[in-house]
């Protein structure tokens, strides 16, 4: 039995400070059996192929050149494709802002109980902020609301290019699932030190449910893919870089040529792993299909039942996390 010590999805089902404090319980040796979490025990130990994970370098993507716009194209084609999982650079979001992110995330977590509670009263996860279309995070922090605009840039420049690569106009995927008011989330996972991290899971494996997700941390490793069947360590970025993966939305629109990656967070004993994650979404009334021009009668039928993000969404939270069962449910 492994038990989950992150404090966002998770806290959805636990009691939401438990984590915190089972980490600072000065009687903590050894992982309460009580949230219990079931790990494959005969998958082996992930292995690090850091140098194979694909990095996209944004300012060729959005290049006056066109032959180097076409050749970052078919690269972030290919990384979808292959991985559904790639770093980006030279992506424009100023440093100095990410550490700021990264800054404020951490002081939220500092925060006494009594002034997390104000998150609380809105009937959100505290540790979760809908950013956008509206900006529900109540004391509207400037640098949230900044972050939130550049890497909703960064998303749809990405997004150009995915479009791009699936042989459709570069602006579809934009129009088709209306991302001028895409759905946009804010988490940060806290990861605390665990004394038998063999034993623990920081966030039990998933997909995420929109069409990118953009991902920072603080430095410490922790983030595992699953790539072929196996698990891969995503050690230390490079920095001032953006890990990315491509979502459930992604894999439907793209008929299945693109796949959700499924992830997970692993803990260790010695250091606190902080993570910043926005998911980007379509808007929550785009109906999300295969796209017309990815699917014939006969050779390619789409796998996929059209639907409402928003229905994917509600969907997807009366499941339990794990896997991709939502993705199951809406087989053609
Ligand atoms: O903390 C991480 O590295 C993973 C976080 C994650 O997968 C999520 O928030 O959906
Ligand atoms: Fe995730």
């Amino acid at each position: 039995m492994h038990v989950s010590l992150s404090n966002q999805l998770v806290l959805e089902r636990l009691n939401m400070n438990y984590v915190q404090s089972l980490a600072k319980s000065p009687n903590l040796h050894y992982v309460p059996s009580i949230y219990g979490y079931a790990a494959n025990s005969t998958e082996p130990p992930a292995s690090d192929l850091q140098d194979a994970i694909p990095t996209i370098d944004f300012s060729l993507l959005t290049s006056a050149d066109p032959d180097l716009r076409s050749k970052m194209i078919q690269e972030l084609d290919m990384a979808c494709k292959d991985w559904g999982f790639f770093r980006v650079v030279n992506h424009g979001v100023p440093e100095s802002l990410m550490n700021m992110v990264l800054e404020k995330s951490k002081e939220f977590f500092d925060l006494t109980e009594e002034e997390k509670k104000e998150f609380e009263e809105k009937g959100r996860d505290f540790l979760k902020v809908i950013v956008h279309p509206e900006f529900n995070c109540p004391s509207k922090p400037l640098v949230l609301l900044e972050y939130s605009k550049r890497t909703r840039e960064v998303t749809k420049g990405l997004l150009s290019g995915i479009s791009a690569g699936l042989g459709l106009d570069h602006s579809y995927v934009e129009r088709a699932l209306k991302l001028d008011s895409g759905f946009q989330i804010f988490a940060a996972n806290l990861y605390p030190p665990c004394p038998q991290p063999e034993l623990a899971i920081g966030l039990p494996p998933h997909s995420d449910h929109g069409l990118l997700t953009l991902l920072i941390n603080n430095g410490v490793s922790g983030l595992q893919i699953k790539h072929k069947g196996k698990w891969f360590n995503v050690n230390n970025d490079i920095p001032n870089s953006f890990l990315v993966n491509t979502t459930d939305q992604l894999q439907i629109f793209s008929n299945g040529k693109y796949k959700s990656v499924e992830h997970h967070a692993i803990v260790n004993n010695a250091v606190t792993r902080l993570s910043v994650v926005v998911a980007n979404g379509p808007s929550l009334d785009a109906v999300v299909e295969p796209a017309y021009k990815l699917v014939t009668e006969e050779k390619c039928p789409p796998k996929y039942i059209p639907m409402k993000y928003m229905e994917y969404l509600e969907m997807q939270q009366g499941n339990q996390i794990g896997g991709k069962t939502c993705l199951d449910k809406i087989r053609a």
